[in-house]
């Protein structure tokens, strides 16, 4: 998002030692629906914080898919109350921290992803407004060499990855097909399979204009799916990570023993679904490779979008061809 200053670096300064006014700017839906739904409001009240966590004033949100399926009411069984503010990426500036609180102070420069269970209760003030309140378990200081936008493009997407992969049993010497390497999550399980999980073959499937985007993320073998069908190559796979829903076709290319992980959609046996847990210990975990570059976040050529681009934003990632992460400034 491109804010009202370039810099996000005004965050840093004002907004962390000073007061922490009682209302906000955010986004937020009162109904289930499509992007029409969205409204942007001015005085939404600052969420209060509770002993374990921290408030962060927000220089930067990224939007995922479930933003807009739990929008459009497929999780309401478990959802939390309307009126919602989305958003579950954030990194800013913590502001304030509850009584429990013990390694973040105000002042830190944080991010993470704030709902720590995707889909059961996720928080109903959320990522896309002024200010928001997450469990310190849930975040992680900012790795020095990203800005906030980057960083606020990481933390479900790379959870989810690296969940991903560890549940699939990924370990060195492994091949591990990617289904939709050119997305938020697939172009973060295709670096992570490379520099984290040691795989040694990676291969991964996107449309003619993207294979040149895998190879340079690491993969050994870009699959262009609009000319050949993965399911129909000869290559079978000891992992198989599905970003795209393809449960049917990804069972028929893992061998014997291997292990077929999907994020969306069904998947007969041996496959399994998982849905993501948000762990701030992950993104510790992971920042040596953040700091050195050998894991880097994606960030679509589209955005930044501004604040007040949060509709358009959303429609351009729900028409399913964003590569890498979509975010948005909130200064
Ligand atoms: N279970 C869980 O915990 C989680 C589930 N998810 C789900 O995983 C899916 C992916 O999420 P995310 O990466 O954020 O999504 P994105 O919106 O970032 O994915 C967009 C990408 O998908 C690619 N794509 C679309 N169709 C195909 C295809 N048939 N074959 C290969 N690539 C394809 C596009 O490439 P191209 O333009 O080349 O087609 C595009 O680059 C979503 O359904 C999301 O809801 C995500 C996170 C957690
Ligand atoms: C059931 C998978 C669901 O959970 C998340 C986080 C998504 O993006 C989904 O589609």
């Amino acid at each position: 998002v491109a804010s009202s200053s370039s810099s996000s670096s005004a965050v840093t300064t004002a907004e962390a030692g000073g007061a922490v006014p009682a209302t906000m700017k955010a986004w937020a839906y009162d109904e289930y629906g499509d992007g029409t739904v969205l409204k942007f409001k001015d005085a939404v009240p600052v969420p209060d914080i509770a002993d374990d966590q921290v408030l962060v004033r927000v220089a930067a949100a990224a939007l995922n898919p479930v933003d807009s399926k739990r929008r459009a009411g497929k999780f309401k069984a478990t959802d939390s109350p309307l009126p919602t503010v989305p958003g579950y990426d954030a990194a800013g500036v913590v502001v304030k921290v509850g009584s429990k609180v013990k390694g973040l102070k105000v002042g830190d420069e944080v991010y993470g992803n704030i709902n720590e269970k995707a889909l059961e209760g996720p928080k109903q003030s959320g990522s896309l407004a002024e200010y928001t309140a997450v469990e310190e378990k849930l975040v992680a200081i900012k790795p020095s060499n990203l800005d906030f936008a980057q960083a606020a493009g990481l933390p479900l997407a790379v959870e989810t990855a690296h969940e991903g992969l560890e549940r699939a049993g990924l370990s060195a010497g492994k091949s591990v097909l990617v289904l939709g390497g050119a997305g938020g999550v697939g172009s973060l399980a295709i670096q992570l399979a490379k520099q984290v999980f040691g795989a040694a073959k990676v291969a991964a499937t996107a449309s003619t204009p993207k294979l040149e985007l895998l190879k340079s993320l690491g993969a050994d073998l870009a699959i262009d799916y609009t000319k050949e069908n993965f399911d129909q190559l000869p290559d079978k796979y000891d992992v198989v990570f599905d970003a795209v829903g393809q449960g049917e076709k990804a069972v028929k290319v893992v061998k014997e023993g291997g292990s077929v992980v999907v994020l969306t959609g069904a998947v007969p046996p041996p496959g399994f679904r998982f849905v993501v847990t948000s762990d701030g210990s992950v993104l510790e975990k992971l920042n040596p490779y953040l700091e050195s570059g050998k894991v880097k976040p994606l960030v679509d050529p589209k955005g930044p979008f501004a604040f007040s681009q949060v509709v358009e934003a959303f429609s351009y990632l729900d028409a399913g061809r964003a590569t890498g992460k979509e975010f948005v400034y909130i200064l």
